[in-house]
């Protein structure tokens, strides 16, 4: 307070209030104010009291200070300050002072401290100060610059509300008692619309809050007043609902629109419910606030009743509870998802300590939760990874926010294993790290299962050795290490003889288990530095490393041919006996690459075979001469077939030793190159064979033969068999039947005068397709003959079967008959058999009277060989025929 003594203000203001109360300052009895009189004082307090009443908060201030102004008018008053105090509160007082917009210091100290102003005025309603009573008194004075204040208290529940100063002088006016209540009652009524207004301010303050407060929260509250059946709200609730702002009121119809149509039959039984049993209820139903629009509310309810107990009004909140259950949804179905995962999932605090795990977790490393949990993580970290490996990938999960690896880790039993694993850096609103969330997956079956591929890609599933893809591998390492040491490298490939021969006459089965027993008998021998890898069909391929020369590499195709020289027995029955081509090529001297080394030693092993197999052959430029020429006269070849100038028909006699008449003769292919001259189907076949001109060859042999003998027959030759080899692939092939049908047909020739020669091979593969074949053309009257029997291993119960008419004795047996008695054995068993099951025999490759004889002697008379005649063009054929 401005002037304001040394003593406490508590102190001097006391002071001041005892000394007014002791001046005697009432003058006349208030109570005894007559009603009738009406003065001007009441008129102007009349016009304020007007004005007040509907006034608001804004302009209280003002109409006071008019009002004042008025009042102090009235009462020859100079100066005026009004202040009022609204009741229990320190806040909403107003302090106005005449002429003054600034407030002086005294409103000033009037506002800062009312509560001890209420103190102060201790009950008085009417006292008077002069200046000269002290040094209050006169600032009091001095700040209403005047010599005396007129003060007029009000007490509301015996609690100061609001008081008058009216400054005047000493010799002018003092308020009478009826000017003295109506001046009380004004402040009262001043009193009255300040503390109104207060509350008002109070009250609109607390609605906003609530309102805002129910914003934030997303809840409203409502109240329902069952009797006239009005239902309440805030805007809170009016807003979760879809009740527009200016929707004062509803009732439980509207209510119940606003509810789903599914739930609303049970919203409605828990409102009857509530009202016959008088307890609340706590439902969850969804609102249709707006169209297309479905929001899920949580109802909370409470009830009022009446002195009877009876229920006639009910009340509570509502909240949209929407994206909270969708979080708590999303949040389940994360749970869910953590629980059924595959992934083990591991969650760190941030300070390291392991916060939870999932059931996959335990089930890959083998630590049960209760274990784990609590425990510093490090605890786990018992894999192949030093604290350095760890230190950096947390550095890095810092920085950059995961982390994301494979490392190998330990199982509760001690078990290493890969896992490929994630780690993520969770942050809180504060951009502190909260926890580390590790997911990992146990790549060990996966690891394992890349082993088996890359396995099985490198390997032979039959054998178990290196298959191609896996030989280059080793070869390659093989040439590497090699260059660097300044070593030699040599590559032999290994292809088992007639195999062919093994799986047409013993069945793939067998072949399968004499290509194991190769494998087995190879691996075995060799040392484990060398490489033996199975290229595919029945080629072999070993590596040898460090070779020191040439000698030594012909030392171990030595040993490799010894190896396929003796006897397999592979469950059939009897010991096979296959010999084996080997082609070499040494690195550095043959090729430098894998593709040419690889490549090369075909090559020389093609060249051991056509040496008459069982032999072994290193590369040499002129090999690779060799099979280019191959190559080229495979590509003639099929131009010969196309243009039928080149190709020709020999035919070689079958004799009847009895009669000594021809009984028929073998159709043999001959090429009459023009550059090479004529060339032996012993050169080309293989080469129709490689190019796969089988069928085609064969197809243009019984077409010309079968031109032939149209011929033969139109110039009436006495009745002869012409046999006509067919080879596998065209017995198999189909459509041999349609086309002899065709042939016959087109050249109007007698089927008894044709013979289909077909190796024992053919036959082995008893298909449906080969059977038919056969139905049809023993339809069609063509015969059969067995070529080189004795050499394959078919069945006599296979021989009935396909229905063959004659056997071919190979003319290796016959050759043999005069110098071992193997070969004599096998010739008579042949005959007899063939006489036993009723076909006809006959004997190639007859060149000598001994074996004639013989052949006679055993029963056999039809016989063919260079004894009674060599292949003959067609011309001398034909010469033949005459005779
Ligand atoms: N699919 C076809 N195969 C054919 C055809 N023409 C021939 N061939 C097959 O080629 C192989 C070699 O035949 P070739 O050089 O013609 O030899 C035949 C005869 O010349 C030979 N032979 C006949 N008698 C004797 C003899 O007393 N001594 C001896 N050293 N050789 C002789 O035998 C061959 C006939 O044999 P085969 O067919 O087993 O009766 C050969 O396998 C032919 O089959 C053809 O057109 N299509």
């Amino acid at each position: 307070m401005t002037g304001m003594p040394s003593t406490s203000a508590q102190e001097h203001w006391s002071g001041v209030w005892r000394r007014l109360v002791e001046g005697e300052a009432i003058r006349g009895d208030l109570n005894a104010l007559p009603g009738s009189r009406k003065p001007k004082l009441e008129e102007v307090l009349e016009s304020a009291t007007e004005r007040f009443l509907s006034t608001d908060r804004q302009n209280l201030a003002e109409h006071l200070r008019s009002s004042l102004s008025q009042i102090s008018a009235r009462l020859h008053s100079s100066q005026a300050l009004m202040f009022i105090c609204p009741r229990d509160r320190d806040s909403g007082h107003v302090c106005v002072q005449l002429d003054s917009h600034e407030r002086s210091p005294l409103a000033e100290q009037m506002m800062a401290s009312a509560g001890r102003w209420k103190a102060a005025l201790n009950g008085q309603t009417v006292q008077i100060i002069e200046r000269e009573d002290g040094d209050e008194a006169a600032f009091i004075c001095a700040s209403l610059s005047c010599q005396r204040v007129i003060l007029l208290s009000t007490f509301i529940d015996q609690q100061p509300g609001a008081c008058l100063m009216l400054g005047t002088s000493p010799d002018t006016w003092i308020p009478d008692a009826s000017e003295c209540a109506l001046l009380s009652a004004f402040l009262q009524l001043a009193y009255l619309v300040t503390d109104r207004l207060a509350v008002q301010d109070v009250l609109r303050q607390r609605d906003s809050l609530l309102q805002r407060t129910e914003r934030l929260a997303g809840i409203g509250s409502w109240h329902n007043d069952l009797v006239q059946d009005c239902l309440t709200f805030t805007a809170q609730s009016g807003e979760i609902f879809g009740f527009s702002a200016d929707t004062r009121w509803i009732n439980t119809r509207q209510l119940l629109e606003r509810i789903h149509p599914d739930d609303r039959h049970r919203v409605a039984g828990s409102m009857q419910r509530s009202s016959d049993t008088g307890e609340g209820f706590d439902i969850i139903c969804r609102v249709c606030p707006r169209a297309e629009e479905l929001r899920l509310v949580r109802v909370l309810a409470d009830v009022v009743t009446d002195g009877s107990g009876k229920v006639v009004a009910r009340f509570g909140s509502v909240q949209d509870i929407t994206e909270a259950h969708e979080r708590t949804r999303q949040l389940q179905q994360a749970a869910q998802v953590l629980e059924s995962a595959m992934e083990g999932v591991l969650i760190v605090d941030a300070l390291g300590r392991v916060e939870s795990v999932n059931p996959a977790f335990t089930a890959i490393t083998g630590y049960p939760a209760s274990e784990v949990v609590g425990v510093p993580v490090q605890v786990l970290d018992k894999g192949s990874h030093n604290r350095a490996f760890f230190r950096s990938m947390l550095r890095q999960c810092i920085r950059q926010g995961s982390w994301r690896g494979e490392i190998m880790n330990r199982r509760r039993n001690g078990e290493l294993f890969p896992q490929l694993l994630s780690v993520t850096v969770l942050r809180d609103d504060h951009g502190r790290i909260s926890q580390f969330v590790a997911v990992f997956s146990d790549m060990s079956r996966i690891r394992k299962s890349e082993k088996q591929v890359d396995y099985l890609a490198a390997h032979d599933a039959l054998t178990g050795l290196p298959n191609r893809a896996g030989l280059m591998t080793c070869l390659q390492k093989a040439i590497d290490k090699a260059a660097i040491k300044r070593r030699r490298v040599a590559v032999i490939t290994i292809d088992l003889d007639h195999f062919k021969h093994i799986n047409d006459s013993l069945g793939h089965p067998a072949g399968d288990r004499l290509l194991q027993a190769c494998a087995r008998r190879l691996r075995e021998r060799l040392r484990d530095s060398d490489t033996v890898a199975r290229q595919g069909g029945d080629e072999f391929v070993v590596v040898l490393e460090n070779v020191v020369s040439q000698k030594q590499v012909e030392q171990v195709a030595g040993i490799l041919q010894d190896l396929f020289a003796k006897g397999f027995d592979v469950g059939t029955g009897r010991e096979l006996f296959i010999g084996a081509s080997l082609g070499i090529t040494l690195y550095p001297e043959h090729g430098s690459d894998v593709t040419q080394l690889l490549s090369y030693a075909d090559v020389a092993m093609y060249a051991a075979k056509q040496q008459g197999r069982n032999h072994y052959r290193f590369y040499t430029n002129e090999l690779t001469q060799a099979a280019s020429d191959r190559l080229e006269l495979g590509s003639q070849l099929r131009a010969a077939l196309q243009s039928d100038d080149e190709l020709q028909i020999w035919y070689q006699p079958q004799v009847d030793q009895d009669s000594g008449n021809m009984v028929g003769a073998e159709a043999l292919l001959r090429w009459q190159h023009p550059q090479e001259g004529l060339i032996h189907p012993g050169r080309f076949i293989p080469v129709a064979e490689d190019n796969g001109l089988m069928p085609d060859m064969d197809h243009w042999v019984l077409t010309h033969v079968c031109q032939q003998l149209a011929q033969w027959q139109q110039e009436g030759q006495p009745p002869f068999v012409v046999a006509v080899n067919i080879t596998q692939p065209t017995f198999i092939a189909g459509g041999l039947v349609d086309r002899l049908q065709e042939l016959l047909a087109r050249y109007r020739i007698d089927p008894t005068w044709l013979e289909l020669e077909i190796t024992e091979g053919a036959l082995l593969e008893p298909t449906p397709q080969v059977l038919n074949t056969i139905e049809g053309l023993k339809a069609l009257g063509i015969s059969l003959a067995v070529d080189d029997f004795g050499t394959g291993y078919s069945s006599l119960a296979y021989l009935q079967r396909f229905r063959v008419d004659k056997l071919k004795i190979d003319r290796r047996f016959v050759s043999s008959v005069e110098e071992e008695e193997e070969g004599r054995v096998i010739t008579s068993t042949i005959i007899n058999m063939a006489r036993g099951l009723g076909l006809a025999v006959l004997a190639e490759g007859v060149e000598t009277e001994g074996q004639r004889a013989y052949l006679r002697e055993q029963g056999c008379t039809i016989c063919q060989g260079f004894l009674f005649s060599r292949p003959l063009p067609l011309d001398a054929f034909s010469d033949w025929l005459k005779y």
